[in-house]
């Protein structure tokens, strides 16, 4: 038995849609929170398998979880065990590599498996590791699993050779109740850094300078509970905001930072979308007739997004010429092509390059979610094919997008998940 999306293409989309909180903060907020020995009160958590399965792993830490109503969550450290983090749940999500970093910083010691999360080529963790020693502990990899043990924690100045977002945030983390200064040269200034250094601030720990890249933790004794609020989901909101411009008449994309979305916003204006942008909701004036191939190169923060380059993909299918998509941050992100082409684009793909070639009429047939980002790139070229498209392995659109079936379905599309055996 196992559960697929069946989409019924050429129903135009029309209506409102509200964006939910942020995936990649939260899956770094949650297990913050444990830092303190205090409630800590999160709003706006997503309901997605990537929070479910966090919830998992601080249950078996001994955390108290609490759902309150749809979005809140109560999380409550007081009585938390350092046990071994070596349960299939640590594969399941990229983010439970996040542990490493608060588990060092509040008992000095973690033993953890490899995270999982999406494969998009080699994600190595070479540089959270390198700045864990740079803080004093050390790493050694056995029994499957990473030991990570420091005596004492002491700031220190890291550079990042590559701004990793996941490095910054661990490092970050690692760093609050390090002795003195930590200082990190290169840091990655993505949002979702800022919105945990600021839930962080909130608990009590002095962090300057997120969202600029050079990031500086002084450390401190004691974080104590807060309640904060996650910021919109800026790959949601993106994801949202190509299917209108691929698939929709009037679509307005309610709870969204437009500053976050500038990358995509102008792109869109050189393929021709016409959009109206809000202080916090964007307007897209439906598919337009004639669209025009653009060239995109991903690029950490506020460069365009990687993770926004394979759901605009299904858009660029639709655009007059060639456009060119080049990858720089994981160069074999090209996956959701080969679907795409089965579903009848004309996508060559030469890494770090595709090279897209417009347009072409899909049609509907069965396809792979082989990636978070592939399936809702393959959810939007579902909603203009003909026919009907199956999309297989759903479980990795389910790690990052809420309800994605149902607030489809209410801006007027024909989807429905589906158990088959
Ligand atoms: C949970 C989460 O927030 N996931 C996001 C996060 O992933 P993640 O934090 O894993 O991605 P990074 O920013 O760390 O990766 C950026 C680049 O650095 C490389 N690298 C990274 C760490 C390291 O130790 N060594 C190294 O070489 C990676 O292979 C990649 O080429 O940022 C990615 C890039 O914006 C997004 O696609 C993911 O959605
Ligand atoms: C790659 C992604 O997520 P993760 O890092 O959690 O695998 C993503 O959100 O597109």
């Amino acid at each position: 038995m196992k559960e697929i999306i069946r989409i019924e293409g050429g129903h135009k989309l029309s209506g409102k849609v509200r964006i939910s909180g942020s995936k990649n903060a939260t899956v770094a907020l949650i297990p913050a929170a444990i830092l303190s020995d205090e409630p800590v009160t999160i709003v706006g958590v997503p309901e997605i398998a990537d929070v479910k399965s966090l919830k998992i792993l601080l249950e078996e830490l001994g955390v108290n979880v609490v759902m309150k109503g749809t979005d809140h969550i109560v999380i409550d450290p007081n009585g938390m065990e350092n046990k071994p983090m070596d349960s299939e749940t640590v594969t399941k999500l990229r983010a439970s590599y996040y542990f490493m970093g608060v588990l060092l910083a509040k008992y000095k010691k973690v033993v953890i498996k490899m995270p999982g999360g999406c494969y998009l080529g080699p994600r190595p963790i070479d540089l959270h590791l390198k700045g864990f020693e740079a803080l004093g502990a050390t790493v050694r990899y056995e029994g499957g699993c990473y030991h990570i043990e420091a005596e004492e924690l002491v700031g220190d100045k890291i550079f990042l050779d590559i701004s990793s977002v996941g490095a910054t945030i661990n490092i970050m983390t690692a760093a609050v109740y390090a002795k003195g200064k930590t200082i990190i040269e290169n840091a990655a200034k993505e949002p979702e850094i800022i919105d945990i250094a600021t839930l962080l601030n909130k608990m009590g720990a002095e962090i300057r300078g997120m969202g600029t890249n050079v990031i500086t933790i002084t450390g401190v004794e004691k974080l104590h509970g807060c309640f904060h609020e996650i910021i919109p989901d800026r790959i949601e909101a993106a994801t949202y905001l190509t299917l209108a411009a691929t698939a929709g008449n009037d679509v307005t994309i309610e709870n969204v930072i437009p500053l976050h979305l500038d990358g995509l916003i102008s792109k869109l204006v050189d393929i021709g979308v016409e959009l109206s942008v809000d202080i916090d909701k964007i307007i897209v004036h439906g598919r337009k007739e004639k669209l025009t191939a653009v060239d995109i190169k991903t690029a950490p923060y506020p460069g365009f997004a990687t993770d926004m380059q394979q759901p605009l993909t299904a858009l660029l299918t639709q655009c007059e010429g060639q456009s060119v998509v080049t990858e720089t941050i994981y160069t074999e992100r090209f996956k959701h092509c080969n679907e795409l082409n089965k579903m009848g684009a004309d996508i060559d793909i030469r890494i770090p390059s595709s090279f897209i070639n417009g347009p072409s009429v899909l049609s509907g047939t069965s396809v792979e979610a082989t990636d978070l980002r592939c399936g809702a790139c393959l959810v939007i070229a579902g909603l203009i094919a003909q026919g009907t498209t199956e999309i297989h392995e759903i479980y990795h659109i389910e790690r990052g997008y809420e309800n994605i079936v149902g607030k489809l379905r209410d801006l007027g599309a024909v989807i429905e998940k589906v158990t088959i055996d």
